[in-house]
Order: C-alpha cells, then structure tokens, then sequence
C-alpha cells in the first residue's frame, strides 16, 4: 500500500467523524461502511449484516485457519469542541474515543486483503455499542457469527498519551471490569421554604455521592485498584422548588471480579442507609457488565516479540489501565490481544477537544496487515 493509498483512510476517518451515532443507532454509519465495501473486488469477500453491525469474512487462498479483528462503530453523547473543519454533523454527539480511526483502519485492513489474499481467512467484525449497552457479547452470540468463529482475535484501541507509531500492550490483564451504575432516590417534593414539610433528594444525592467514594478509599485494599465514577447527577427543576428525585449515574471499574462484588454490596448498603436516614427509596441497577480484557499470555507474547523486530515501531510493556472495552468478551471465548496505539494528542479519551493524529491510521494498517501476512506463513 502506498502514501496516497494511506491518506484516503484519512479522508474516510474525517467523513466517519462526522456522523457519530450511539450504540445500536449506526444506521449511517453502518451504510456508509456497506456502500464502502460494496466497492471493493467481491470473488473473496462474503458480508452479513447484525443489526447495526457488520461481519466480513475474506476467504484465503488454502485456509487452516481464521483470524479475526474488530473494531467498535459508535459515538459519545459530547458536544464536540475541535477545531476540525470536518466536525460532527451531529449535534451533542462526537467520536471522542477513536472508533472513526478504528473503523478506518479495519476497512484498510479488508481493502488490503482482498487485493492481496493470505492464506488463511479473517473475519472483521464492525462491531456496535461498545460505549454501551455493548454489542461484543451479543454479537458473540449471533447466528451471524457461529459458522464464522475464528481461531484467534485481535483488536487495537488508540492511546492519546502514547506517540505515533508506539504499541503498548502487556500479556495478561489489560483493561479493567466494569458495570455502570444508574442509582435513582425518589422522595418528596414541596416548596423551597418548607423544608419541613418535604424530603429532599438534592441534599440526599449529594450525601450519597461523597459516600460512595469512602468505598474505594475505605473499603478496598489499597493496593487492589478500583475506581467509582459518578458521571452524571440529575436532579430538581426549579431554583425554589425541593426535588422530589435524584438519578446519579456512574460507573464502577476494578481489575479482579471479586472486588467489583465487594463495591457492588457496599453501594447497596450505603443505600440502606441513605434510605433509612432520607426516608427515601433507593434504586440501583447496574446496567451493562463488560468483562475485563485478559491478552492470552502465548499470543501477546509472539506479538511483541514480532513488533521488536520492527524499526518503524516503538513497543512499549504498558500497566494495565482502568478502561474498559467489551472486546472483552471476544477474549474470553477466543485467544487473542488487544493493543493501543499511539495519536499524540493532550486531550484525553472522551474528551470534547479530542484530535488524535491521524498519521497513526496508515501505520495501524500496515502493521496489522504485515501481522496478519506473517501469522497466515507461519
Ligand atoms: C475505551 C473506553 O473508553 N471504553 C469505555 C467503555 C464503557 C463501558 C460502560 N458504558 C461503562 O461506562 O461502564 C470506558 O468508559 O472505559
């Protein structure tokens, strides 16, 4: 593939940046990927679609095996804050996690291996909703997928602190546990100057949110990391008016299973306690599970052993990180790894200014389609 061949993933990037869509919800997202693929030579390509997801399969020339890789498809409810002249259409909603570069680099890693066939099959899953309520598991799950399984898995995400053209990635845990955490207070409303007379949920959420931070402060072994996030507070309509109800919205992250056990029982008995001492009801349900990413040790490790060959690729042994991805899943029914890939920018994931350098795009797709080559003579 060549520079030029490199910069029209760029130009498909920008146009997948600017229709970012939530999870199940990639209509245009999902055709836009369709009419690109229907461009492509077809004598080895097969295509299903499950719901707003998409499984390629391009046959090898004398398969034994097949390699799978995904990508996530959907956007985040931001506002985005870029100085981009190729904005999101969509107003309130932004690709600030990457998976506009993911999909680019998956539909250069399809486009390179249906021109040039390897051995052996790949299977590229467009995958939905990884920002939630997750599309791994079900997807997983499909007929769509059942006759399509392969052998082995790999996935990328990008990593703004890393530069381009560096890999981290480590053997083992590489992403944490996570559940979301939606806690709804319902008690009584009434006038702003009788509080007396109500019971409110303004000063109840607010109690509860300072407690639920005592749980990972007070109640995990410090050297057992975990992370409560209260990420939306929802509450009261007027200035003079005591609200009736609070929604808290959050999510819990935790590098063993046992430990996310261990939050989930204290939330709830901080909510009896907010309840006893509000008079309040207290609600919690947990949303969506995303299991840990776990790298299966023999793969990672031929992986980065591969990658140090490579003079166009810094590695890097990272620690594991508190982020969560339902690629998870994929991991613990196929062996396989997920790596990040360097884009340099200051602004982090999910964030409103978020410009990851595209540059990291052509190299993704060169190292993965060398990988998948080298993986397929082997
Ligand atoms: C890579 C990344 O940022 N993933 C998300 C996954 C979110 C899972 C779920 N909706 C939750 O909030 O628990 C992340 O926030 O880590």
């Amino acid at each position: 593939m060549t520079a030029g061949d490199f910069d029209k993933y760029i130009q498909i990037r920008r146009d997948l940046h600017q229709i970012p869509e939530p999870g199940f919800e990639e209509f245009k997202t999902q055709r836009y990927l369709l009419d690109y693929i229907a461009g492509l030579p077809q004598d080895r390509l097969e295509v299903r679609t499950w719901r707003t997801g998409i499984l390629v399969l391009i046959r090898g020339t004398a398969p034994k095996r097949r390699f799978g890789y995904r990508t996530d498809m959907d956007g985040l409810p931001i506002a985005e804050d870029t100085g981009y002249e190729f904005k999101s259409r969509h107003p309130g909603y932004m690709h600030a996690c990457g998976h506009d570069l993911h999909m680019s680099i998956a539909l250069g890693i399809v486009t390179h291996f249906v021109r040039e066939a390897m051995t052996d099959d790949l299977v590229v899953l467009f995958q939905p909703a990884e920002e939630g309520p997750g599309g791994a598991l079900p997807m997983l799950q499909s007929e769509e997928l059942a006759d399509w399984m392969p052998d082995q898995m790999v996935g990328l995400h990008i990593a703004p602190e890393y530069p381009v053209g560096t890999i981290a990635t480590r053997p083992g845990i590489l992403f944490a546990n996570t559940s979301e955490l939606f806690i709804d207070l319902t008690g009584t409303g009434g006038h702003a100057a009788y509080p007396h007379r109500a019971n409110d949920m303004v000063v109840a959420g607010s109690q509860l949110v300072g407690q639920l931070q005592t749980i990972v402060a007070r109640n995990i072994n410090p050297l057992d990391a975990a992370v409560i996030t209260i990420g939306k507070v929802e509450s009261g309509t007027k200035q003079n008016i005591i609200a009736e109800t609070a929604r808290l919205e959050g999510t819990i992250r935790t590098l063993s299973a046992e430990t996310m056990t261990v939050i989930k029982s204290r939330i709830e008995a901080l909510l009896r306690g907010i309840e006893a001492g509000f008079e309040c009801k207290a609600e919690v349900d947990y949303g969506s599970n995303y299991r840990q990413v776990f790298n299966e040790a023999g793969l990672t490790g031929e992986f980065m052993d591969w990658l140090d060959g490579r003079r166009d690729v810094q590695l890097v042994e990272c620690s594991e990180a508190m982020t969560g991805e339902d690629f998870g899943y994929l991991l613990e029914r196929i062996p396989g790894f997920m790596f990040w890939l360097g884009v340099d920018t200051p602004y982090g994931l999910h964030h409103a200014k978020f410009e990851p350098k595209e540059e990291a795009i052509g190299m993704a797709i060169r190292v993965m389609t060398d990988y998948f080559t080298w993986k397929s003579q082997s």
